[in-house]
């Protein structure tokens, strides 16, 4: 698996009367790679744009969103004509929030969905067993999402995003709202399919979470790709990191507490 985002913009338009027409831009020329195997962390803040870029990769963006440059996926541009190929069997979409799962619709039917989505039909005891590798008891099958748990919802959709066996998984917050121990579940889930030889592009906030279960972190800030680093420079005072963004955005975590001197001593 290999994904290649190259020069890749976007930007909305948006009409100021009848024949005004603005455009406001919120990708800028992102270049970057990912290949089976590996977890790249796409850091960046509220509004950097990270959401936007998981849902171009999957066509699902506004129809007032213009883009420029190319998304591949093992070479083959991702377009109208060749994502409907792609979703679900070869690439799965862990949505930011969990108003995408179905209110009314039972978890086992809506993971039932997910597997069609993918051309597969799974019987209950198949059906079951995916919901078992992400620790959901069979009993979720019969309840309807507002009946789960934060965490329970996040790997209700996690399942479903995986459960066409995809090499590309992207991940869009899967852990936001999850206490430590839920969200070190999920992280070690994705990082156990990247071992398997899928491509994870996690996407997150949280550098400092994300750190031990990537390989490269890129960070996105103001829709620009301001740094791209291994994930094990990010260590100690950060000194082995190649840039000055990525060493502030580090030192600056809450955990690493750094002064021009060094560590503060708790
Ligand atoms: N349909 C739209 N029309 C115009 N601007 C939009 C649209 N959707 C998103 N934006 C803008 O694009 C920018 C990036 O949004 P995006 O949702 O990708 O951010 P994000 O990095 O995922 O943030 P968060 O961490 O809050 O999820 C934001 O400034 C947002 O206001
Ligand atoms: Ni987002």
């Amino acid at each position: 698996m290999r994904l290649d985002v190259e020069r890749f913009s976007l930007s909305f338009v948006r009409y100021d009367g009848v024949l005004r027409q603005r455009s406001i831009q919120v990708l800028h020329d992102l270049t970057f790679q990912l290949e089976g195997g590996e977890v790249l962390a796409l850091v960046g803040v509220s509004g950097a744009g990270k959401s936007l870029l998981a849902h171009a990769l999957f066509g699902i963006l506004p129809p007032n969103a213009r883009s420029a440059g190319s998304l591949r996926f093992d070479g083959v541009p991702l377009d109208d004509a060749t994502l409907p190929n792609f979703r679900g069997r070869h690439m799965g979409l862990v949505p930011q929030s969990i108003s995408h799962l179905d209110p009314l619709a039972r978890c086992g039917r809506q993971l039932a969905w997910a597997a069609e989505r993918s051309n597969l039909r799974l019987t209950k005891a198949q059906l079951a067993e995916r919901l078992s590798t992400f620790n959901l008891p069979r009993t979720v099958a019969h309840n309807f999402p507002h009946q789960l748990s934060g965490g329970m919802a996040r790997r209700l959709m996690l399942a479903m995003a995986t459960v066409g066996q995809p090499q590309l998984i992207v991940a869009d917050e899967p852990t936001s709202g999850l206490d430590p121990k839920n969200a070190e579940n999920i992280l070690r889930t994705l990082r156990g399919m990247a071992d398997a030889g899928c491509g994870v592009l996690l996407i997150t906030h949280d550098l400092v979470q994300s750190v031990p279960y990537a390989d490269r972190v890129a960070i996105l800030n103001s829709g620009r790709l301001v740094g791209m680093e291994t994930a094990r420079s990010f260590s100690g005072a950060g000194d082995e990191l190649t840039g000055d963004y990525a060493r502030a955005l580090w030192r600056a975590a809450p955990q690493n507490a750094f002064t021009p001197e060094g560590p503060i001593d708790a």
